[in-house]
């Protein structure tokens, strides 16, 4: 109905081809053409042959292979901070546009990692207030993640050279030799093979070496940014805590490390609703830039599935069990942790776990209703994410 209404109106017909993980494209898009919807990691040489529009997810290689099918093609877009499954080189040449989404799910991953630290620390009975975190990498993710884990009362600081040599000021900068005696270490850089910055294998053999077994290892970036033998290695002679969003080889993972990690899950960090849906938004907004659509955009707020939540009360002191309590309740990480190990063992598994990812919000979708709170505590919980 839409579609046809666009076409009444004069608007160009688009061809659309977009990921079927890619929440609302479909109601959003398809105002603007016809929209096809592909699963798996690569759309069939059918569709890209009429395809103008490519919107994929990271697990889409869009390589030369790719383009040379997809001659009509105009514009690229990937849902995700992450972008190595591009070959920008390649897009340049032909002259077709592209765009990502940064920072659409850094509070997503702020999220994740704060819930994961949070369940570890209540199952071995850690007080985390107090201790050194080296968050590696002080962009969108990282400063997400910093800022939650120092409303925790942690210390943080920041490793980031190509930041730090730009003269950019992040809260606190750490020397590589700090960030390896930190209490917590949180990896938060972009999976760079070759050059002054490469982070392929920044932690090996050598790195892990010189971690003590009551440092926490936090990945939540890419999964070659460990080196996952040496990793396996390490874990099997003197076993660190170890946090394990992303895997080396994806989505085929080293099996045993599994059985090594204190919290495992499918590359999810990035997966709340709301990131994924602001991923959509930004999408929309780059294209609507690039071919200078005139209609106005989608009403996400309308679109977004309604969260049907409680609002949570409190009344307590506000201690770290009843932060863990609300942030657990909220997004029940030991349940992603419990599907990993029953069926993330093998690639299919690891891709069934995520194409099926279960609706997940952010705790700003919830309301927090307190009776009484300080300045300080106030503003605690809001670095936390919660919405009060
Ligand atoms: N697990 C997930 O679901 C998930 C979700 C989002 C992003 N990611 C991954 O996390 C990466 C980071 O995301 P972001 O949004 O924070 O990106 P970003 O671009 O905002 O920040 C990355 C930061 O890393 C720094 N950096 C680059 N090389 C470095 C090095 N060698 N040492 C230290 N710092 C270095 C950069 O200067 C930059 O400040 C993404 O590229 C993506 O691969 C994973
Ligand atoms: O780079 C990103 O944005 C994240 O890693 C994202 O969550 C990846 O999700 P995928 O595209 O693999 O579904």
């Amino acid at each position: 109905m839409q579609f046809r209404q666009a076409v009444q109106n004069g608007a160009g017909v688009m061809n659309f081809l977009v990921d079927e993980n890619i929440p609302l494209a479909h109601e959003a898009f398809n105002v603007q053409g016809r929209v096809t919807v592909f699963s798996g990691r690569q759309p069939s040489i059918q569709d890209l042959a009429e395809t103008e529009v490519l919107l994929v997810r990271s697990v889409t290689q869009v390589n030369q292979q790719l383009l040379q099918q997809a001659s009509k093609l105009k514009f690229v877009g990937t849902a995700t901070i992450g972008t190595e499954h591009v070959d920008m080189e390649a897009l340049q040449q032909r002259g077709i546009g592209f765009a990502s989404a940064p920072g659409a799910n850094a509070d997503s991953v702020g999220e994740y990692v704060l819930t994961a630290l949070l369940a570890l620390a209540e199952q071995q009975s850690w007080q985390l207030a107090g201790r050194r975190v080296a968050i590696v990498g002080a962009g969108n993710t990282g400063i997400a993640t910093g800022k939650r884990l120092s409303a925790l009362g942690m210390q943080v600081g920041y490793y980031d050279p190509p930041l730090q040599e730009q003269g950019k000021q992040a809260a606190s900068y750490m020397t590589w030799a700090e960030v390896l005696q930190a209490d917590v270490i949180s990896l938060h850089v972009p999976l760079q093979n070759n050059g002054r910055y490469k982070t392929r294998h920044l932690l090996a053999h050598k790195e892990l070496a010189q971690l003590g077994s009551s440092q926490v290892l936090i990945n939540a970036s890419r999964g070659a940014v460990i080196n996952n033998q040496a990793l396996l290695q390490r874990q099997q002679e003197k076993p660190l805590w170890l946090i394990l969003d992303v895997w080396e080889g994806e989505p085929q993972i080293l099996q045993p490390l599994l059985e090594k990690v204190a919290i495992a899950t499918p590359h999810i960090a990035g997966y709340s609703l709301n990131g994924k849906v602001r991923a959509t938004q930004m999408l929309y907004q780059a294209c609507s830039r690039y071919f200078a659509w005139q209609q106005a955009a989608p009403d996400w707020q309308k679109l977004m599935p309604d969260l049907r939540a409680e609002s949570w009360h409190c009344d307590s002191t506000l201690n770290q069990q009843q932060l863990a309590h609300w942030a657990l309740e909220n997004y029940p990480i030991w349940r992603d942790d419990r599907k990993m190990r029953e069926r993330g063992v093998d690639a299919q598994g690891f891709d069934a776990l995520r194409k099926e990812y279960p609706p997940r919000y952010e705790l700003m979708s919830r309301h927090l209703e307190c009776d009484r709170l300080s300045d300080d505590e106030r503003e605690r919980l809001q670095q936390l994410g919660f919405n009060l």
